[in-house]
């Protein structure tokens, strides 16, 4: 009886699963701890390189061991902490093959990563980058956007390789197809939201609920000022955020 229970709750799945959601203030950027409680394995999404030794404050802390510091996209705003994190814990970075970025791991759609009894899913969503990707963990109902999807919004499309038709049709196929109930944890958020769901977004988001064509209008006409690191960060993040890293052994 018990048994059937956590097999239709998936409470078992999820009665010892870690999950922190870390805040950046000064980029705004969200990075995600996921770990299994019970083998302690874990993988970091999106780090931040100034909080780097946070994130490993936050493994040691919990006795965990870092085993990959993805990244959603090649950042424009804020440099990568994952080179970082793989130099002081040994972790294996990733990064989207088609972005043409250095990681360990050059990853697309279909490819998984599993720590403990979770996975992982990669989908590919391009059109903020070409190399943008989504990671869902369908066990938990939890979706890690980057920034095709931002809370009541969306990424810019106005420069790496950015398309609005692109970036409409990878969100509507690959994450607002997902359960309405499903939870999308993005990569920022310049209002102090955390989290929402697909059934929010396919109701309120301003943008995605028009049509493509009225979609791509909104998005030729954001007017938004180029990001203010964007010259130090794409390189920097091309080679996982290790560039001009001053060495202090
Ligand atoms: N002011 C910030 C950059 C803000 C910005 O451009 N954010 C990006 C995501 S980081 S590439 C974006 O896509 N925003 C969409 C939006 O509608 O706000 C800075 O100078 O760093
Ligand atoms: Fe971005």
């Amino acid at each position: 009886m018990y048994k059937q229970f956590i097999e239709a709750t998936g409470a078992e799945m999820s009665s010892d699963f870690i999950f922190r959601q870390l805040f950046d203030r000064e980029s705004c950027t969200y990075t995600y701890l996921l770990a299994d409680g019970g083998t302690k394995e874990a993988i970091v999404i999106d780090p931040v390189i100034e909080m780097v030794d946070r994130d490993i404050e936050q493994l040691e802390g919990l006795g965990l061991k870092l085993l990959y510091a993805i990244n959603t996209h090649v950042h424009a705003d804020h440099v990568t902490g994952s080179g970082m994190l793989k130099k002081k814990t040994g972790c294996k970075t990733a990064i989207a093959k088609v972005s043409t970025a250095e990681g360990d791991l050059k990853i697309g759609a279909g490819d998984e990563f599993t720590f403990g009894k979770y996975t992982l899913e990669v989908r590919a969503t391009p059109g903020h980058t070409n190399g943008c990707l989504t990671y869902v963990l369908r066990d938990l109902g939890m979706v890690f956007t980057g920034d095709a999807l931002l809370i009541r919004g969306c990424g810019r499309t106005d420069f790496q390789e950015g398309s609005a038709a692109t970036l409409y049709k990878s969100v509507w196929d690959n994450i607002l197809s997902l359960p309405d109930d499903t939870k999308l944890y993005p990569a920022h958020d310049y209002k102090g939201r955390t989290v929402t769901t697909v059934g929010e977004e396919k109701r309120f988001n301003p943008r995605l609920t028009k049509e493509v064509d009225e979609f791509v209008k909104i998005m030729d006409n954001l007017g938004l000022p180029y990001p203010k690191k964007i010259d130090v960060s794409l390189p920097a993040n091309m080679v996982c955020g290790l560039y001009e890293v001053p060495t202090k052994e």
